[in-house]
């Protein structure tokens, strides 16, 4: 736990520059490719413990930069790529770590951080890397960052970060930013409306101003409850975040933050993706721990499907999609997805498989990403009658719901590699899915947690010979 308070001196108190591509020189491994097969129809049954959120880590780890003192995360999901991937980067800048996988731990001393220039090769595997440039320039007036990676997805811009962190201070000149406070103290409050409420322009402004100088109002913000976890530790950690939640953020300045202990929310996007494992294979499963109001959207979407979803305690979810309860051929829904409250992007591509064994047609509009629909030309070789105009999706059941027969899949990115999990549970036959270092990124102990609720899925690694 966090001890005492102390400043971080900055490197250079005056100036806070950033530059957008610079040589690093971090040797990366690349990860064995692995296979998983499923062999289906599935029926699931039992309980099932939802690890930590991916994205809340992801920023709460960033967010421990802020501080020179120590902070301790729990109910973290140690064993995800992205999180291993972000602990590279902080490491890569001289934060001291020490990860205890059994108790789902991690322990971060950022007193002896004194770099500014994260690991570029580790930056570009992972959205969040880029999140580091709010807390570093709040903290040292200055970041030497490189674009950030993450899905593909579609276009991912990071303009407004860049315009928000301007409107705290900065300019970019000549493939550099380098801001010049007006005061001459680093970072200054402002204030900035974001045209789209972007969750990860939202949580590194925020970062970025906790330690600005005066108060900073930032509006149209990211209302997903992963930045409202970000402000409870900024918050715990001595920051003044006001609005977590709605779409206006008033953020006064500190001139010093200290560590924090945190426990991570549960992973709402690993929860509905179980859920939606439930339904698709007409089984009956509960999971906890779980906060209902994240998972609302979905909640009420099975339900019109007909699933039973029966709250116990204030953290535990049944979801019974047996043919009891939703007839022998499930009806579907339309979604379209949107930032929170809306129905979560990151649950679309498991909601479209599930959507393919459902009786009728039903449309599915992405409105978040340009081109998240990757994983419709895999759900068509298991047989899924689906056709994609745009960034809308006709999914055609038919009067039983497509019958999914297995095949070969590759998996492009995470969520649409899920998908192609699920849908394998409920096809006919063995599914094999390459890629799955995607899935691996988000999902923790994916193929594991299945076995337990009774899936035939296995991991094939493949022998590599010594070198
Ligand atoms: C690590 C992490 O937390 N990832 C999540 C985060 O991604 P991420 O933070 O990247 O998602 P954003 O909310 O920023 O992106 C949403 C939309 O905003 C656009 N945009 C974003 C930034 C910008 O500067 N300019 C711009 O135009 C993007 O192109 C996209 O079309 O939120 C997404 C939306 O809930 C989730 O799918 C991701 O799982
Ligand atoms: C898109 C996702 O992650 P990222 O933003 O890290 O690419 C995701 O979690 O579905």
């Amino acid at each position: 736990m966090a001890t005492g308070l102390h400043l971080a001196k900055p490197l250079k108190p005056y100036t806070v520059s950033l530059s957008l591509s610079l040589p690093q020189t971090h040797k990366v491994q690349t990860p064995i490719p692995q296979t998983l097969t499923i062999t289906g129809p599935t029926t699931l049954s039992g309980h099932l413990t939802i690890s930590g959120s991916k994205n809340s880590t992801l920023s709460l780890l960033a967010a421990t930069l802020l501080s020179s003192n120590t902070s301790l995360l729990h109910n973290v999901p140690t064993n995800l790529t992205d999180t291993n991937a972000m602990l590279s980067i902080l490491r890569s800048l001289g934060a001291k770590i020490e990860v205890d996988v059994g108790n789902a731990q991690i322990l971060v001393n950022t007193d002896s951080v004194r770099s500014v220039e994260p690991c570029l090769e580790e930056l570009k595997k992972i959205r969040g890397g880029f999140f580091v440039i709010g807390p570093l320039l709040a903290r040292f007036g200055e970041a030497v960052v490189g674009l950030p990676g993450g899905c593909d997805i579609g276009e991912r811009p990071v303009d407004l970060y860049i315009r928000g962190l301007r409107a705290l201070g900065a300019v970019v000149e000549d493939g550099k930013m380098r801001a010049h406070a007006a005061n001459g103290r680093g970072l200054v409050g402002g204030t900035f409306h974001l045209d789209y409420p972007s969750v990860g322009a939202t949580e590194t402004l925020m970062m970025a101003a906790c330690m600005a100088d005066g108060v900073t109002v930032l509006s149209n913000v990211a209302k997903e409850p992963e930045v409202i976890d970000l402000a409870c530790f900024l918050n715990d950690s001595g920051a003044c975040v006001y609005g977590a939640g709605t779409d206006k953020l008033l953020i006064k300045g500190k001139c010093h933050l200290r560590g924090s202990e945190y426990v991570v929310s549960p992973d709402r996007i690993e929860a509905g993706t179980f859920m939606l494992a439930a339904a698709i294979t007409r089984s009956c499963i509960s999971i906890s721990p779980i906060i209902p109001s994240h998972l609302a959207c979905l909640i009420n979407k099975l339900k019109i499907a007909g699933c039973r979803i029966t709250q116990f305690n204030h953290d535990t979810l049944e979801v019974s999609a047996m043919p009891a309860n939703v007839g022998d051929h499930m009806r579907g829904f339309d979604i379209k997805t949107g930032p929170f409250p809306g129905f979560p992007t990151d649950l679309q591509p498991p909601t479209m498989a599930l959507l393919t064994t459902c009786r009728g047609s039903y449309i599915v509009e992405e409105s978040v990403f340009d081109k998240r629909m990757g994983h419709v030309r895999e759900l068509q070789k298991l047989g899924a009658e689906i056709q994609v105009c745009g960034s809308t999706a006709l999914v055609f059941g038919g009067e039983k719901g497509s019958a999914l027969y297995g095949s070969r899949l590759v998996a492009a990115d995470l969520r649409g590699g899920v998908s192609l999990v699920l849908a394998g549970l409920a096809a006919e036959g063995t599914t094999e899915i390459n890629g799955i270092a995607h899935i691996d990124r988000g999902y923790q102990n994916l193929d594991t947690k299945l076995q337990l609720l009774g899936a035939d899925i296995k991991r094939l690694i493949p022998v590599t010979s010594p070198v």
